[in-house]
C-alpha cells in the first residue's frame, strides 16, 4: 500500500513510498521492470555498483534493475524497435531513483574530502558545483519514474559485461572514445555521468561522430515522447509522465523481492 504521501516535502511536492498492498509484486501501481517489457533494452545499472561519480552503491539500489512507469518502459520498447531497424541497441545506465538516492547524493556533494572519482566523472569541475550546473537535481526527475540515463551501441557488439568493478582503472571522461571507459561501442563525445560542458548536447567541441551519435538518440527519444536535458546528452523524460507531481521513494529490489 501507498501508505505515506507526505505533502510539504521538497516544495510542496509529494514523496510517496511503497510497503506492499497497493502495489503489483514488489513496485507500486503504475511501475513495471524494463526487463518484462522489453528485455532486448541492454542495463547496466551504475548505482547498483560502486563504478559511479560517488565511487560506492547508492542508497536505494538493492537491485540492478531499470524500474519505470508504465508509459515510459513501452515508450522505450517503441524507441528499441526502431533503433533495431538501424542495427542498433538501447543501454539503460539508470531508470527511477528512489528519493532516498537524490538524498545521499547531496550529502556526497558536501563531503568536499572525498575526490576519489573525480578523474573519471568530473575532470573539470567542482563537485559542489553539480547542482547549479545542472549536472545532478536535488529534485529529480528520475524519482518520478519516467526518467531514464541511456546510451545507443551496435547490436553486433558483445555487451554483456557485468557493472564494472571497483578498481576500475580511473581514466578522464573527457579523454579520446579509445582510452577512456568504453560505455558502448559508439562515441558519444564524453563517458556516462561525466559532468561536463562537453557533455551538453549541443556542445561543437566534440567530434562529428560523436555529435551525430548524440543527434541521433535525441532523435529517436524525440519522436516517442521523450525530451532532452540541455546539461546531458544520455538524459531524457518523457514528456507526458504520468505522475508529475510525485516524487518516489521505494527501493530498487529484485522482481522477486529478494
Ligand atoms: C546524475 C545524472 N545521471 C542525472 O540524472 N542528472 C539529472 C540532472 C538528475 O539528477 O535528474
Ligand atoms: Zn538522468
Amino acid at each position: 500500500m501507498i501508505n505515506a504521501l507526505a505533502q510539504g516535502l521538497l516544495g510542496g511536492a509529494l514523496i510517496a513510498t511503497c510497503s506492499g498492498g497497493l502495489s503489483a509484486g514488489p513496485l507500486p501501481i503504475g511501475f513495471v521492470y524494463l526487463r518484462a517489457i522489453a528485455p532486448e533494452i541492454a542495463q547496466e545499472m551504475r548505482y547498483f555498483g560502486p563504478f559511479n561519480f560517488v565511487g560506492s552503491p547508492i542508497d536505494g539500489y538493492e537491485a540492478p534493475e531499470c524500474i519505470l512507469t508504465q508509459a515510459a518502459a513501452e515508450a522505450l520498447k517503441a524507441v528499441q524497435a526502431e533503433a533495431q531497424q538501424a542495427g542498433l541497441r538501447l543501454k539503460v545506465f539508470d531508470c527511477y531513483r528512489p528519493a532516498r538516492a537524490v538524498a545521499h547524493f547531496v550529502r556526497w556533494s558536501q563531503d568536499s574530502a572525498d575526490q576519489r572519482m573525480k578523474v573519471a566523472f568530473y575532470p573539470h569541475v567542482d563537485k559542489a558545483d553539480f547542482f547549479r550546473l545542472g549536472y545532478v537535481a536535488e529534485r529529480s526527475g528520475h524519482s518520478r519514474g519516467s526518467t531514464v540515463d541511456l546510451i545507443l551501441a551496435s547490436l553486433t557488439a558483445a555487451d554483456e559485461r557485468a557493472t564494472p568493478s571497483a578498481d576500475q582503472p580511473l581514466v578522464d571522461c573527457t579523454a579520446p572514445f579509445a582510452e577512456r571507459y568504453p560505455d558502448s561501442d559508439l562515441d558519444f563525445g564524453t563517458g556516462f555521468d561525466c559532468m561536463d560542458p562537453l557533455s551538453h548536447p549541443d556542445n561543437d567541441q566534440v567530434s562529428a561522430e560523436a555529435q551525430a551519435n548524440r543527434a541521433r538518440l535525441a532523435d529517436l527519444m524525440m519522436r516517442h515522447g521523450f525530451k532532452p536535458l540541455a546539461e546531458e546528452w544520455w538524459h531524457f523524460t518523457l514528456k507526458d509522465e504520468p505522475f508529475p507531481e510525485t516524487y518516489f521513494d521505494f527501493p530498487v529490489s529484485a522482481p522477486d523481492g529478494g
